[in-house]
């Protein structure tokens, strides 16, 4: 499958599922790896941006950090879909809420994501390319909180290049066009997706609140990103043969 050697990815063909979980950290792909996967075989290290290919139910499944921001996550979800056979990316990453109806705790699913990136411009596109989730993955997300009960909010999400935002307005502005959430991936992630035919789905917790700056203790970060595992694994499962 690998038809072009990836500067950043070295990995045996074969080596790499159809589906890849992709959280930002690497060492949080290599807690996933050894926590969620049977028989974890590490397949990449190169800037010790880990992953791991194990089986969940009887199938191959991958984890692999991305990075921060979508300089990274693109470039990563690009070689992964183009030259290791990947049909599906899943994101699982943390988020600050912007909504009043997101609370700590909660799992996100990320119908669209409105950036203000400009990773766009290469397609040439006309006007303003939406970043949507696969509907499939969506739907098997949905379907998949709703069977463990998860505390689940799902809707437009807004991905950022800034962690830290110089206008101190642009939080008000978010929440008043319905964002649920912000970070700092998805929005890439979908357009690599729609630009190489493949699908993607982006799943968050949210760690913080970006208006009060209530943010999760250790613990509480772990149980809730347990509940978007379950999500994550059951999705990927079903996504692919
Ligand atoms: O938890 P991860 O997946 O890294 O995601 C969020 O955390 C990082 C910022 O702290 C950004 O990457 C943001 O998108
Ligand atoms: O990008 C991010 C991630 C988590 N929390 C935030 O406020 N922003």
């Amino acid at each position: 499958m690998i038809t072009t050697p990836s500067a950043c990815i070295q990995a045996e063909e074969g080596s790499v599922a159809k589906a890849v979980l992709m959280p930002g950290d690497p060492l949080r792909a290599k807690y996933v790896a050894e926590h969620y996967l049977e028989d974890p075989v590490l397949f990449n290290s190169v800037r010790n941006m880990y992953g791991y290919t194990g089986t969940y139910k009887g199938k191959k499944i991958s984890v692999m950090g991305s990075g921060m921001g979508i300089p990274s996550i693109g470039l990563y979800a690009y070689d992964l879909y183009s030259f290791f056979g990947v049909e599906a990316i899943i994101r699982i990453g943390s988020t600050g809420a912007i909504s009043e109806n997101v609370n700590l705790r909660d799992v996100v699913v990320a119908m669209s994501a409105s950036t203000n990136s400009n990773f766009a411009v290469q397609y040439g596109f006309q006007g303003i390319l939406a970043p949507t989730a696969n509907y499939e993955m969506l739907d098997y997300a949905v379907k998949a909180g709703q069977e463990i009960g998860a505390s689940m909010k799902v809707g437009p999400i807004y991905t950022s290049d800034m962690f830290y935002n110089a206008d101190p307005g642009l939080n008000q502005k978010l929440r008043d066009y319905g964002m649920l959430c912000v970070e700092m991936e998805t929005a890439g992630l979908y357009m690599t997706a729609a630009h190489l035919k493949k699908k993607a789905l982006g799943l968050l917790t949210v760690s913080d609140d970006v208006f009060t700056g209530e943010e999760l203790s250790v613990m509480e970060r772990q149980e809730s990103f347990d509940e978007m595992m379950k999500i994550a694994l059951e999705t990927a499962w079903k996504t692919i043969d």
